[in-house]
């Protein structure tokens, strides 16, 4: 495996849950695998979950993590070819790309979407670039479409809590925010779940569609108690608009979920990658009761990057 940037197959997405559980259960089993390497770990946005985890990952395979917060440490970077540099960025991704490439072993990168540039976004232009100039293997740590590492942290959640049940349902619920926010973790949580092979509804106010390269053979229920009616996981996200892109069309507090919700799905667990605002997003009843899987899909982003990086090295 060279890249991780999305699901590949459902074989493999195994794969990988099996390696994390087994690093879960014994974190130093590869303790060795990673000596002499390096991952530079490159963030052009915020993170604490994401820049931790994967630095304890890689200490665990005995590897080197550096980070670098590009968006605040580094040179302000040119990401278009041909550009006149006459304004304010200072080094092209061409140049700065290559340096990281002769650098590191694995280069790691978040590089979230402008949500105003929609064709640059929906092909992970930035985070292409990295790719193209930098020449050795990339993990995304989210890009403009997609969460990978978060999603698999999620799958490895979910099979960690299936109580026996072989196709769970799982509901993947807009929640009201007060900013624009970006698609990449429900896009990724629906391609994962579906190619796991879950059940999985989608439920969120109309307008709030999300690309069907990302649902196709999920239901997409637009009544959230309907959606909710025996869900056995339920995955809470806001996210803005995808057709009207990057807009926010609605803040309808009824779809935030309290305990009332769930009346019709009484053994139902909630998710959330986090950071989550209370009482907006997700009420303080659901996020400190016993539903709640967010802390351990947390844990479980240490095992899912150490088994993505393991696995890169082979
Ligand atoms: N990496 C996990 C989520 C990151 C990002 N959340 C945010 O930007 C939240 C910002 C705020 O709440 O102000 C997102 O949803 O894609
Ligand atoms: N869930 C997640 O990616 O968290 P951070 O943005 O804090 O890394």
């Amino acid at each position: 495996m060279k890249y991780f940037t999305q699901f590949e197959s459902k074989e493999l997405g195994q794969e990988l849950i099996d390696l994390a559980i087994a690093y879960k259960a014994n974190p130093l089993l590869d303790q060795a695998k990673g000596q002499g390497k390096r991952v530079g770990c490159i963030f052009l946005n915020p993170s604490l979950r994401t820049r931790v985890s994967t630095q304890i990952a890689a200490q665990n395979l005995g590897m080197e993590a550096m980070v670098l917060n590009m968006d605040k440490e580094g040179w302000a970077l040119e990401m278009h070819e041909g550009a006149i540099m006459n304004k304010g960025t200072v080094e092209h991704i061409k140049d700065a790309a290559g340096v990281l490439g002769s650098y590191f072993d694995i280069l790691a990168i978040r590089a979230f979407p402008s949500l105003t540039n929609k064709e640059e976004d929906m092909t992970d232009f930035i985070f292409g670039q990295f790719i193209k100039y930098s020449g050795i293997p990339v993990v995304s740590l989210e890009s403009a479409t997609r969460h990978p590492l978060q999603s698999l942290a999620d799958q490895i959640t979910i099979q960690e809590h299936l109580v026996g049940k072989k196709k769970p349902k799982v509901v993947l619920t807009w929640g009201p925010h007060i900013k624009a926010i970006p698609h990449a973790v429900a896009n990724s949580f629906a391609e994962w779940s579906l190619g796991m092979g879950h059940d999985l509804t989608i439920t969120h106010p109309e307008g709030y569609e999300l690309h069907q390269s990302f649902t196709k053979g999920a239901t997409i229920e637009y009544d959230q108690s309907k959606a909710l009616e025996d869900a056995d996981f339920v995955y809470v996200k806001n996210w803005s608009a995808f057709n009207d892109y990057g807009k926010i069309l609605c803040t309808d507090s009824r779809w935030m979920l309290t305990e009332d919700h769930f009346n019709n799905a009484p053994q139902g667990k909630v998710m959330h990658c986090l950071p989550v605002r209370r009482n907006l997003e997700l009420s303080d009843e659901i996020l400190d009761g016993s539903r709640s899987l967010v802390q351990k899909q947390a844990e479980n982003r240490i095992y899912a990057a150490q088994a993505v990086l393991s696995k890169i090295l082979g």
